[in-house]
């Protein structure tokens, strides 16, 4: 019986050959945990015109930037059929990088950190690390950051992403692997950092028993303002944030997104020239979001900051980054703009279906796409060449399939969508 019926173009596999999909020879270019093909692993990012050290593209055909996964493999994601084959055979569209300035604010090479094993409870009046392996949270890392561009860590929980930045800030030794930022190497000398960077970290209860005002102020004066300075800092960064209204409130007293808003505000008073936040906006509404955002951007275009950001909203990444590196298991799997990881996905749209309640499994095309989509509750999410695409959209608009269903989308790729091709864990990206 075919995949799919109504003489739509969801036919079975087209045979190997020409146009037919990519042979299964090692194409020497590094495939996403290092399996399938067999060149050794890249985990590298550079800005264009910033690093000879590690080539912007693999000189493999059809490959692109520093996407660190055989773009073949994206066949086998979704399936043996038809579009499996069609996508597989879709030539992956070049990006188009964004120019950077050539100089290099920070620059990270081969970091590799891992915590040690922990100890299982004691028995017998023995402790024992047996079972328990030390975890490699950083696995050679390298990247190059220009001055003055907001540069993104995207990657789910566990990949590696504070580790990276805590390093970056000082607070945590590499076991090896080198950091170079404005000049200075942090690896031989971590106490510069805090005069180098601003950083927001995940967790900030350390501002807890001041108000606003103070945590804003205290931190302009603990970065060199004299108290003049310091209050125009304080009232400037609590007005660009809507933060005026709550100047006098102890931060222990405030929700979790204002909390997160005036750790922002801290974060930002007293002049930095590299600012390194951790997820600044977890637990921030849209309005609040979009003026830490607007923060970000004013002081990249007024002063020339240069930004890490780490985030696991894909929204986030795409609006604000110049550049973005995926983190997955402590490796860097891909690293580009937002728009040229998203030409890696080539021209695939996103189908979303939201059903009221059983999908009508016995009409063929429905039945069809339950086996490629990703299901979650009763959101199928299906990645689908245009035409695939504008076919399931006629089926589900029509009959039993349209009497069940709550809502649809059709979207075209996001950076969720390239993380889940590189072979990501969709699981922990958030979408909002
Ligand atoms: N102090 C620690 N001791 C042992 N393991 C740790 C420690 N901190 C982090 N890890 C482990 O290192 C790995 C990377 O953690 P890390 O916090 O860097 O990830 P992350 O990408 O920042 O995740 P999240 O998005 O949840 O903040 C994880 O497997 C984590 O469990």
């Amino acid at each position: 019986m075919p995949v799919f019926s109504l003489g739509l173009p969801w036919a079975p596999p087209a045979a190997p050959g020409p146009g037919g999909p990519r042979p299964a020879a090692p194409c020497g270019f590094p495939d996403f945990r290092g399996s399938g093909c067999a060149a050794p692993r890249a985990s590298a990012c550079a800005p264009p015109g910033i690093s000879p050290r590690a080539p912007r593209r693999s000189r493999a055909p059809g490959h692109v930037g520093y996407v660190t996964r055989c773009p073949r493999a994206r066949g086998r994601r979704v399936g043996s059929g038809a579009v499996a084959s069609s996508i597989a055979r879709a030539e992956p569209a070049t990006a188009a990088p964004r120019r950077a300035p050539a100089q290099a604010a920070l620059s990270v090479r081969g970091l590799v950190k891992s915590y040690p094993a922990r100890r299982a409870p004691r028995r017998r009046g023995r402790a024992t690390a047996a079972g328990a392996r030390p975890v490699l949270a950083n696995d050679g890392i390298s990247l190059e950051v220009a001055r003055g561009e907001i540069f993104g860590l995207l990657g789910p929980n566990g990949a590696g992403k504070s580790t990276l930045v805590r390093q970056l800030t000082g607070l945590l030794r590499p076991d090896a692997g080198g950091i170079t930022l404005l000049g200075h190497d942090l690896v031989r000398h971590p106490r510069r950092a805090p005069r180098l960077l601003a950083y927001l970290g995940q967790e900030s209860t350390a501002l807890d028993e001041l108000t606003v005002a103070l945590a804003a102020e205290t931190t302009a004066r603990l970065r060199g303002l004299d108290t003049a300075a310091a209050r125009r800092e304080r009232d400037a960064v609590l007005e660009e944030l809507g933060l005026t209204a709550l100047a006098g409130r102890p931060l222990k007293k405030l929700s979790g997104g204002q909390r997160r808003l005036a750790c922002v505000a801290a974060a930002l008073a007293g002049r930095r020239q590299v600012l390194v936040l951790d997820e600044p906006t977890t637990g921030m509404d849209p309005v609040a979001r979009r003026a830490v955002w607007a923060a970000i951007d004013r002081r990249r275009a007024q002063e020339g900051t240069t930004v890490l950001l780490v985030t696991h909203n894909v929204i986030e990444a795409e609006t604000v980054l110049d550049r973005v590196a995926v983190l997955d298991a402590g490796r860097v799997i891909a690293c580009d703009t937002p728009g040229g990881l998203k030409a890696t996905v080539g021209s695939e749209v996103r189908v979303e279906l939201v059903w009221r309640g059983e999908p009508p499994r016995d009409v063929p095309d429905i039945e069809a796409a339950r086996r490629l989509a990703s299901i979650a509750g009763r959101r199928w999410t299906l990645r689908l060449p245009p035409d695939l695409a504008r076919a399931l959209v006629s089926t589900v608009t029509q009959g039993p399939a349209f009497a069940a269903l709550d809502d649809f989308t059709l979207a075209t790729p996001s950076l969720e969508d390239v993380y889940l091709a590189l072979g990501g864990r969709g699981d922990g990206l958030v979408r909002a």
